[in-house]
């Protein structure tokens, strides 16, 4: 059902395949997310055009609306949204600490209150693969105990083991062949907490390896040194996935640290809000500086904003119409799309880091 092939390693980055019954996933990939069914402002179509391999949604917003049961009823996340190529969805833990109004952790569950309707949830390990296999997610991701930082050192303790015996719980209900489930690993910022917690995970049964508690305010150095310490002690024939990660940098610094796929609004997010990536690094549409300017976002890109120029997309953003946002959002997920194309090229050539050098610099950035 799920399989993993390493094919090529080049200067700390692997380049592989990751193989679903719904379709094979290119590693390094990135997963454009789309939180409620949809990657905001694109159609499935322009999604696929952009090279995504596999979709991210969001557990904790389909389960508050509207509702895994009726997602269920109009024939599960893929049908709902016409996607047919793999889906993971998360588990909520991130959405829950950072999005809920949480109302108390216990080792039983996660109790919150929707942030539509103030209705308490109670979304236990149990509850959460539930909730994922009325969506149909080919990915499952454990519950996990996310906690912000900065926080003591017994906080990022309590929250490693409690994640660690709540991933027990979900692989004993997660019981589904054509449903892979990830675990998630904790531990801060502290090399030795990550160690353990990787060690202990991969001792246990899991399709692929995500990395979490990182992209939450700690700065790059800290968020490479500890995505390093954390793939070090990860089976190395299993997928290892960083969540919420990142800027065009942040996607080659960790893929040299042996990351495969990566998820992030940053994007669309950025699209949205008329800042667009190109080689030179990010670019805001809304300056002055654009108005009459006739290039395209990137002369040799074929997204759907780069048959404009820079001129008539500044209109669009200047003039709030919907199109703006929907254009530079697809030429975001093309630029990160293409990035990860080139990235796999790169290492299967064994260049990979004179490409992640040529393009960091691009960026304005020297390799860490
Ligand atoms: C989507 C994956 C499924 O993961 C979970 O349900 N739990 C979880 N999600 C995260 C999401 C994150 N986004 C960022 N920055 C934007 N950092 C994150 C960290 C975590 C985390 O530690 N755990
Ligand atoms: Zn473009």
């Amino acid at each position: 059902m799920f399989r993993f092939d390493l094919q090529h390693e080049c200067d700390g980055a692997r380049r592989g395949v990751f193989h679903t019954p719904r379709g094979d996933v290119q590693t390094p990939g990135f997963m454009p997310v789309g939180t409620v069914g949809t990657v905001k402002g694109l159609t499935i179509d322009q999604v696929a055009a952009t090279g995504a391999d596999m979709i991210l949604g969001n557990t904790y917003h389909l389960r508050l609306r509207p509702g895994h049961e009726t997602v269920a009823r109009l024939g599960g996340l893929h049908k709902m949204c016409g996607w047919d190529g793999p889906i993971l969805t998360d588990s909520g833990g991130f959405q829950v600490f950072s999005l809920g109004a949480l109302n108390r952790v216990t080792e039983h569950a996660a109790t919150f209150r929707s942030h539509l309707d103030g209705a308490k949830i109670e979304l236990t390990p149990e509850h959460s693969i539930e909730i994922q296999q009325a969506l149909g997610s080919d990915v499952a991701m454990v519950l996990d105990h996310v906690i912000a930082l900065p926080a003591s050192a017994t906080e990022v303790e309590d929250a490693l083991a409690r994640s660690i015996r709540w991933a027990k719980r979900c692989r004993d209900v997660a019981d589904r062949p054509e449903q892979a489930l990830f675990a998630i690993v904790q531990g801060g910022l502290d090399p030795v907490l990550r160690r353990q917690c990787a060690t202990e995970l991969a001792s246990m049964p899991f399709e692929g390896y995500a990395v979490g508690g990182l992209s939450v305010g700690e700065t790059p150095e800290e968020m490479y040194a500890t995505a390093a310490i954390t793939t070090e002690y990860l089976p190395p024939e299993k997928p290892r996935y960083l969540m919420g990660v990142g800027t065009p940098r942040d996607l080659l610094e960790n893929i040299a640290r042996g990351i495969d796929l990566f998820d992030c609004v940053m994007p669309t997010r950025n699209g949205r809000n008329a800042l667009a990536f190109t080689d030179e690094g990010p670019i805001k549409l809304r300056n002055a500086v654009h108005r009459e300017d006739t290039r395209p976002v990137m002369e040799d890109c074929v997204c759907l904003a780069c048959r404009h120029s820079r001129g008539y997309l500044r209109h669009l953003f200047n003039a709030n119409e919907m199109l703006g946002p929907i254009l530079l959002s697809h030429h975001n997920l093309m630029y990160y799309g293409r990035l990860m194309r080139e990235a796999r090229a790169a290492i299967e050539a064994g260049q990979f880091s004179e490409f992640a050098t040529m393009k960091l610099r691009g960026w304005g950035f020297e390799p860490m």
